[in-house]
């Protein structure tokens, strides 16, 4: 099986504008990025990362021993994907997102092995978080309800689909609110990263928030 990561390298997680500068979004992104491959690999997977430019040339830290081949595809995301996705019976091809910075081998080894020509992990929003690919027929159309879309897609090619129920694999990591998951679950790069800059949870009656200095470090 073939595990794909697309990974958005120049100015990646805009949706994160409000709390982390342009250089911080991109650190962030490259240690969930890290964090991934690092699930990935421990399931015994060799993961390619399909990265929209080269990550040596704008490198940030932590990639030089990142355990994973890449492979530049300018290409937007869609197409990119659609380019790597199985062409004959037989041929399985996951993809997995480099944002899932919860991903853990218990969660990922669940997607690799249920049972279904297509199988898919949702996000919260009506997205698409990872897929596992086994008909020549599936493409993807990623963006809007990317969830709904590809139950559909699989539908009109034949293709037998489920998803699965992930609280890790669901949770990808696109808006501030999503950063208390990482504080909360997280044990990885992209939890060491959000400390170091600064980052805490803020902990009171209701659900547990984030802020940059002045809330709750972790143990
Ligand atoms: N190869 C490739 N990967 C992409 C592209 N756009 C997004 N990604 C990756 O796809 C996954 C989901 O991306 P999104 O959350 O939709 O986009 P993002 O760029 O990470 O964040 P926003 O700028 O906030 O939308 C992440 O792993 C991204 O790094 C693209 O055009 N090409
Ligand atoms: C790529 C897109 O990601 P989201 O914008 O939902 O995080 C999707 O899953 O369709």
């Amino acid at each position: 099986m073939q595990v794909v990561v697309p990974f958005a390298a120049e100015t990646p997680k805009t949706r994160l504008e409000s709390v982390l500068s342009p250089v911080e979004r991109s650190t962030v992104a490259r240690a969930m990025l890290t964090d991934v491959v690092s699930a990935l690999v421990e399931t015994g997977h060799e993961p390619t990362v399909l990265s929209t430019a080269s990550l040596a040339d704008a490198n940030g830290p932590g990639l030089s021993s990142l355990p994973a081949a890449v492979t530049v595809d300018d290409r937007p995301l869609t197409e990119a994907v659609n380019a790597r996705l199985p062409t004959t019976v037989g041929e399985t091809v996951a993809v997995v997102m480099a944002d899932l910075a919860l991903a853990t081998p218990t969660a990922l080894e669940r997607l690799f092995s249920a049972d279904a020509d297509v199988v898919i992990a949702p996000g919260r929003g009506g997205g698409t978080n990872a897929l596992v690919v086994r008909h020549p027929s599936f493409r993807v159309d990623y963006h809007g309800a990317s969830y709904l879309d590809h139950v559909r897609i699989a539908r009109e090619v034949g293709a037998s689909c489920v998803s699965i129920d992930s609280f890790r694999l669901s949770t990808d990591i696109d808006e501030p609110g999503d950063l208390v998951e990482v504080l909360l679950h997280g044990d990885g790069q992209a939890a060491a990263t959000l400390e170091e800059l600064g980052f805490g949870l803020e902990i009171d009656e209701g659900r547990v928030a984030v802020s940059r200095s002045g809330g709750v470090r972790r143990q």
